[in-house]
């Protein structure tokens, strides 16, 4: 099988190490890569931390060229949102008619309304795919959505840290359980991921960003770990009130969420002291990925004419912020 990691940071690169690790022969691996992390992944392979464990492994290809990859059974896409309009030409070079793209990002996706049913069936996102050249790149019949339960960092180029979780939740736009994705399931469980079908991803989706809209945004503003703005009473308190208004949204959409925020925080809160990727990107200088995080929640409010006072606040603060930064391009 040819799978091809775009994006080999904290996330590609846990995927990339455990199946190249656990698969061996089965798997041809490659990795889209550029500058800095491409010259580490040439020299010393790609290396990964987990638990007590040192793994190095060596990726069979590996190009900034989509071309000199060629055509894969699979991608797995893990950029920040910010990267995701530059790097979807790359992955449509590296796609034919049975090519899945499997999208391990988090927030709201651009093909979120392609299959969800209901009164936003269809709808297209600004906030997340201007313009919509990314759907026109990536068609969402051949997307596997996935959300990851996992925490990982990159301490340098071509080298992972692999905090905690092994988790994946994976399916298609369309709901069900169709052959590609019991397959993809049954493949990455081989490489030792906990995975999980979903028949209605999307759900799953926005129950993840439940937690990531607010927990990710405050501690890039705070530059706190989740166990500090999780314990402050004030923080925790307007983190309730914009998990309030995602909730409202989420019923009306068809993502309804079966817990209170306090559940929510308490599950976050057990997870101890870690930084969220934002913060890791605030610290290293890079965008913040707010659009897909927040901006989306602020957007589908608006198209279901409802009020998100509490959502637009932090939006604002995290967009400003920023931009004042010039971490992400003034709007
Ligand atoms: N880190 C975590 O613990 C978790 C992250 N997530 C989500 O997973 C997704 C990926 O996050 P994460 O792995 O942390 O991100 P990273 O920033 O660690 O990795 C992103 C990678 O994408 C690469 N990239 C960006 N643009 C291009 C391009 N045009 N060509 C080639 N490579 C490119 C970057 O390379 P370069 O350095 O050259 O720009 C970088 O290596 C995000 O949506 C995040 O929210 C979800 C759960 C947990
Ligand atoms: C907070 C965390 C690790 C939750 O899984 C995450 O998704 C992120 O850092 O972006």
């Amino acid at each position: 099988m040819k799978i091809c990691i775009v994006g080999a940071g904290a996330i590609g690169g846990w995927f990339g190490a455990f199946l190249a690790s656990r698969l061996g022969e089965d798997l041809v691996l490659s990795v889209l890569a550029r500058g800095a992390t491409l010259a580490a992944l040439r020299a010393q392979g790609l290396r990964m931390e987990t638990g007590a464990e040192r793994l190095t492994v060596r990726p069979q290809r590996l190009s900034a060229d989509p071309a000199e990859l060629g055509q894969q059974d699979l991608i797995i896409l893990a950029v920040k949102g910010p990267s995701l309009a530059a790097v979807a030409p790359a992955v449509k070079a590296m796609m034919g008619p049975e090519t899945r793209v499997l999208v391990a990002m988090n927030g709201v996706p651009w093909w979120f309304f392609e299959g969800l049913g209901g009164e936003l069936e269809g709808t297209h996102l600004d906030s997340v795919d201007p313009g919509g050249a990314v759907a026109a790149l990536i068609p969402a019949e051949q997307v596997i959505g996935c959300v990851v339960h996992a925490s990982c960092a990159t301490p340098e180029p071509g080298l992972v840290r692999h905090v905690m979780g092994m988790g994946l939740i994976i399916g298609a736009p369309a709901g069900g359980r169709p052959e590609p994705v019991v397959r993809l399931a049954e493949l990455l469980g081989r490489a030792g991921f906990k995975v999980g079908v979903s028949e209605r991803i999307q759900r799953d989706i926005w129950y993840k960003l439940w937690g990531n809209m607010t927990t990710n945004p405050m501690s890039a503003l705070t530059g706190a770990t989740c166990d500090r703005i999780l314990d402050d009473e004030l923080v925790r308190g307007l983190m309730t009130r914009i998990m309030l208004e995602a909730a409202e949204i989420g019923a009306r959409m068809g993502c309804a969420i079966d817990q209170t925020p306090e559940q929510r925080h308490a599950i976050t809160r057990s997870l101890g002291a870690f930084k969220t990727s934002m913060l890791q990107d605030l610290e290293a200088g890079r965008p913040l990925e707010y659009g897909a995080l927040i901006g989306a929640a602020r957007e589908i409010g608006q198209k279901l004419g409802m009020e998100t006072p509490f959502t637009d606040a932090l939006l604002g603060l995290v967009r400003l912020m920023a931009q004042s930064r010039g971490l992400n391009p003034a709007a």
